[in-house]
């Protein structure tokens, strides 16, 4: 049995809660995921974003809350929505036994797809994602960014509505998530609504909305813009020598909330509680024997990484390696 959901939503959470033991990997989260929308879920390492995710596509049983993804009742009517659905998982969870056609013929059967039609969607996914010439080789032996496609056309090989990806450019090049990031659109203009994982703020940004996780908890979720806009924190930018003593000096202040070292420059956040923050700061570096001219420092429009920083209070030290992948197919 379906149940009524807004339309202008492809997801809908309330509540949503998972307990392992004593310990809540995600507490008492809501989260509306707009139809049609590429929707960036960001967070620190262990903040709960794979095991959401698990829940909104039942493969994991919340331990209390209410999901309905696309009218469904989840996990209740989690059989339903996988044929509806793309997951595509932080591992790709290919075959490495299998060659690149046969991991999609065996997904194509999963799906009950009948074989005439299998045949073309499998010839129009390998075109589409540049796998034409890799057919026949083992998935265990293709690159980092030939495994992302492959793992892409996988997870679209329903034709699904509704896309998760849990860090799908982890282990790939600057040129291949570009590329990726251009397919994501394509699927986005083609009606496909996408969740999507990401440690990379470019990503984010690209994004219709996010939403920033922390300990289990959605702290902010807006469009990127407004959430920078919206920031609850000065951004001021300090150019001066001897950056790392006045990092130190800096951090042990009350109401900064954020040093971090750019280069050259000092990135500083600033609580919003300090009204007027160039002469304040000029005033604590005063306080501590630190001479700072004026000239030095200046306030600045804040990024997604601020937004990040400001809501988490951890820099984006918990971005994945980048491995070395290859850059077109
Ligand atoms: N099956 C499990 N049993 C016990 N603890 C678990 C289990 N699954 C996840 N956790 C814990 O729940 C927390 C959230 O994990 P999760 O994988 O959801 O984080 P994440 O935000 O996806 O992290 P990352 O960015 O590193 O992928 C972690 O502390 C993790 O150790």
């Amino acid at each position: 049995m379906t149940q009524p959901i807004d339309p202008q939503w492809v997801i809908q959470a309330h509540n949503l809660t998972k307990r392992f033991g004593d310990f809540a990997a995600v507490e008492r989260l809501n989260l509306s995921v707009p139809k049609g929308h590429i929707y960036g879920f960001l967070g620190p390492n262990g903040c709960g974003k794979s095991t959401t995710i698990r829940m909104l596509t039942g493969l994991l049983t919340p331990s209390e809350g209410d999901i309905n993804v696309m009218g469904l009742s989840i996990p209740k009517q989690a059989e339903a929505l996988r044929q509806h659905i793309g997951y595509m998982t932080q591992k790709f969870s290919l075959y490495d036994d299998l060659t690149v056609k046969e991991n999609l013929q065996f997904i194509g059967r999963i799906y009950g797809i009948n074989a005439d039609q299998c045949k073309k969607r499998i010839d129009q996914l390998q075109s589409t994602y540049k796998l034409n010439q890799y057919q026949h080789q083992l998935a265990s032996t293709l690159s980092g960014g030939q495994r992302q496609r492959l793992a892409l056309a996988c997870a679209c090989l329903n034709q699904p509505s509704l896309l998760f990806l849990d860090e799908p450019t982890s282990a790939v090049d600057p040129q291949n998530r570009r590329d990726f990031w251009e397919q994501l659109f394509d699927l986005s203009e083609q009606g496909t609504s996408i969740l999507v994982t990401t440690h990379y703020m470019d990503e984010a940004e690209r994004c219709h909305k996010i939403a920033i996780m922390e300990k289990g908890h959605i702290r902010a979720d807006d469009t990127p813009k407004s959430l920078m806009d919206n920031i609850n924190a000065h951004v001021i930018e300090i150019t001066t020598t001897d950056l790392r003593q006045l990092k130190q000096i800096l951090i042990a202040i009350e109401h900064v909330t954020s040093a971090a070292q750019l280069g050259h420059r000092l990135r500083v956040l600033v609580s919003k509680n300090i009204s007027d923050p160039i002469p304040w700061i000029l005033h604590q570096c005063q306080q501590h024997n630190r001479q700072l001219k004026p000239q030095d420092i200046r306030l600045v429009s804040a990024n997604l990484e601020d937004v990040f920083v400001s809501h988490t209070g951890q820099p984006i030290s918990c971005q994945p390696m980048q491995h070395e992948g290859e850059h077109h197919g």
